[in-house]
């Protein structure tokens, strides 16, 4: 479950947004305004020259009149045509565009997110922002965004014209105008909670599926299963529930734009059947007017209905902005520091618990120097190797290199190999180059030669182009991890940060991976979680934490003589391996 769902903005930051980006983009709007409006202006002309085919048929005009009437129709519906699917295409085209960057800056703030934030929000939630929520701006951009455009330009459009005819059928047709204003009024403020209540509903399902997905392990070995799935069926449920409830509201909001439709097209009909009898319009300025009006039927039914779909891209466009708005400190921007020595200085740190898990930590690494983080389990290790990494921030102190805050270094400065090596889906080779773009074959033969997996991926069915991660060859854990500092030697940063803990004591797998290890290492400022004892053993000096304090710091040989809690650790891990 979530502690809390990433932001969503309010309606004016979400309006704000839109507006700076159409402003950013003039000449593209303002054409695609143009398009609409002579589409709209196209469709008016038909209805109007019907009424006058009326009025000349009556008066038992000459038939070169009545087919000229015919051509304009036919012209018109031509150039109305034509103006409309350019103008689909021209605001399907913005649209994409737009959606297109706001996509990619969803997804590269979210990847700029502090691990801490994320893990708390859930990763869920952000999925289905950029999934769910992308997918639904991107149906509202082609199926209604064009629709609803046009349809506000023909309503004003027509109502103008039939206005033009005689004022009064205007004001006839406006009745219709409070009856949709207030049918409106009325599903709007009932639609805007649904929706958003059905997407935090869909959130929280794609959440627990994730969770459970991600967690299949831990749920199969303690035999969660049930209450996993009746959690996601509870889930689905609702969601359910409320989607139902979504469409049961919107069923009447489609009655009141029936009645609003009856009001209007009767009372142009009433009205103008008065005006023809005195003989204030013709027969045909009265047909045109009507058929004006009942033109705007669809338009404005779909406008009505537009307005909740919308509302659902608005409320999916707010989630999306929330996660843009939010507070982020970009990495990578910061000056390179004069030296490489890793300083955590008297830093706390909590994860939201009563107390902190880190209290006071202080620390040094001298450049070039590894320094081996040991200690029991929860002693805090990986909460400190996180700091020190700039993937957590202190709650208090600070963790820095060269004397600038490691979150204002440039993302080359230091590396971490974290417990959880992801291999990204494609070929082997290009898994390597998310470290260095440019690295040529060799360079990153060479790299994969200096952890020992060169002669592995040699092997594979495909070479360095063999396909891996997700639907592509299966790595195990240790290789994988190999791979991970294969992509520190092709990225060389000054500083490294280590918290491996895939191989088991004593196996082939972990022998290669501290050899690896060692080798790149080498000439760097490190910080290794050691959870292996021979890690410290072959490091410069051990750090000892317990319960989140250091409480002991020297040589292995020195702490080793010194029969405090190290030597006690050593002596237990030597008489198991
Ligand atoms: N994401 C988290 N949320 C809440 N508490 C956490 C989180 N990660 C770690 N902790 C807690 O913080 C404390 C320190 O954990 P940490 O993982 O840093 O210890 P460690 O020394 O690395 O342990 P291990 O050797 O088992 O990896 C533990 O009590 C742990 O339960």
């Amino acid at each position: 479950m979530t502690d809390q769902l990433l932001p969503i903005a309010g309606p004016r930051e979400t309006r704000a947004w839109l507006t700076t980006e159409l402003r950013s983009r003039p000449r593209e709007a303002l054409f695609t305004l143009a398009a609409g409006l002579l589409a709209a202006a196209a469709s008016v002309v038909p209805a109007y020259a019907l009424g006058l085919l009326v009025d000349r048929v009556r008066a038992g005009a000459e038939i070169g009149a009545i087919v000229t009437v015919g051509v304009t129709i036919v012209i018109a519906a031509v150039v109305g045509g034509a103006a409309t699917g350019f103008g689909g295409y021209l605001i399907n085209r913005l649209g994409s565009r737009i959606l297109a960057d706001l996509r990619e800056r969803t997804v590269a703030t979210a990847l700029r997110l502090p691990a801490l934030v994320l893990d708390r929000a859930g990763r869920g939630d952000l999925l289905s922002r950029v999934g769910a929520d992308i997918a639904a701006i991107g149906k509202a951009v082609t199926d209604v965004l064009p629709g609803m455009i046009s349809a506000v330009l023909l309503s004003v459009i027509s109502l103008a014209t039939i206005a033009g005819i005689d004022w009064r059928l205007g004001l006839a047709g406006a009745v219709a105008v409070p009856l949709y204003v207030i049918g409106l009024r009325w599903y709007l403020p009932r639609a805007a909670p649904s929706y958003a209540a059905e997407r935090v509903a869909i959130a929280e399902r794609s959440q627990l599926f994730v969770e459970s997905m991600q967690g299949t392990r831990t749920v199969h070995t303690y035999h969660l299963e049930d209450r996993h799935l009746a959690g996601i069926e509870t889930a689905s449920a609702r969601a359910r529930d409320i989607s139902i409830g979504v469409f049961a509201l919107y069923t009447r909001f489609i009655g009141r734009i029936h009645r609003a439709e009856l009001a209007g097209l009767g009372a142009v009909l009433v009205v103008g059947f008065v005006l023809a009898r005195s003989g204030a319009v013709t027969v045909g300025e009265v047909s045109a007017a009507a058929l004006l009006f009942h033109r705007l039927f669809g338009p404005i039914a779909l406008l009505m209905v537009t307005f909740d779909k919308a509302q659902d891209a608005g409320a999916s466009l707010a989630r999306l902005v929330g996660v843009l708005d939010m507070d982020i400190e970009v990495r990578g921007l910061g000056s390179r520091p004069a030296g490489h020595d890793l300083v955590l200085d008297d830093v706390t740190f909590s994860y939201g618990g009563p107390a902190p898990v880190l209290r006071n930590v202080s620390l040094r690494v001298a450049p070039g120097e590894t320094v081996a983080l040991v200690g029991s389990t929860g002693a805090g290790k990986t909460t400190a190797a996180s700091l020190a990494a700039g993937i957590l921030r202190p709650l208090h102190g600070y963790a820095s290199i060269g004397g600038i805050a490691v979150s204002d270094l440039p993302a080359d400065t230091i590396a971490i190999v974290s417990q959880e090596t992801h291999v990204f889906a494609g070929p082997l080779v290009e898994d390597l180059r998310l470290a260095r773009p440019g690295a040529t074959d060799d360079e990153v033969a060479e790299a994969l030669s200096r952890v020992g997996a060169l002669s592995w991926v040699r092997e594979l069915p495909d070479g360095l182009d063999t396909v891996v991660g997700d639907g592509g060859h299966q790595l195990t854990a240790a290789r994988a991890q190999q791979l991970a500092l294969a992509r520190v030697v092709l990225l060389d940063p000054p500083v490294v940060v280590l918290d491996e803990a895939t191989a088991e004591a004593g196996s082939a797998g972990a022998r290669d991976l501290e050899q690896a290890a060692m080798a790149v290492l080498r000439g760097r400022t490190a910080l290794v979680v050691a959870h292996r004892l021979t890690q410290a053993a072959s490091a410069d000096r051990v750090i000892v934490m317990e319960h989140g304090e250091i409480v002991e710091s020297g040589s292995h040989a020195e702490l080793v003589v010194g029969g405090g809690r190290y030597a006690q650790l050593w002596a237990a891990w030597s008489a198991r391996n």
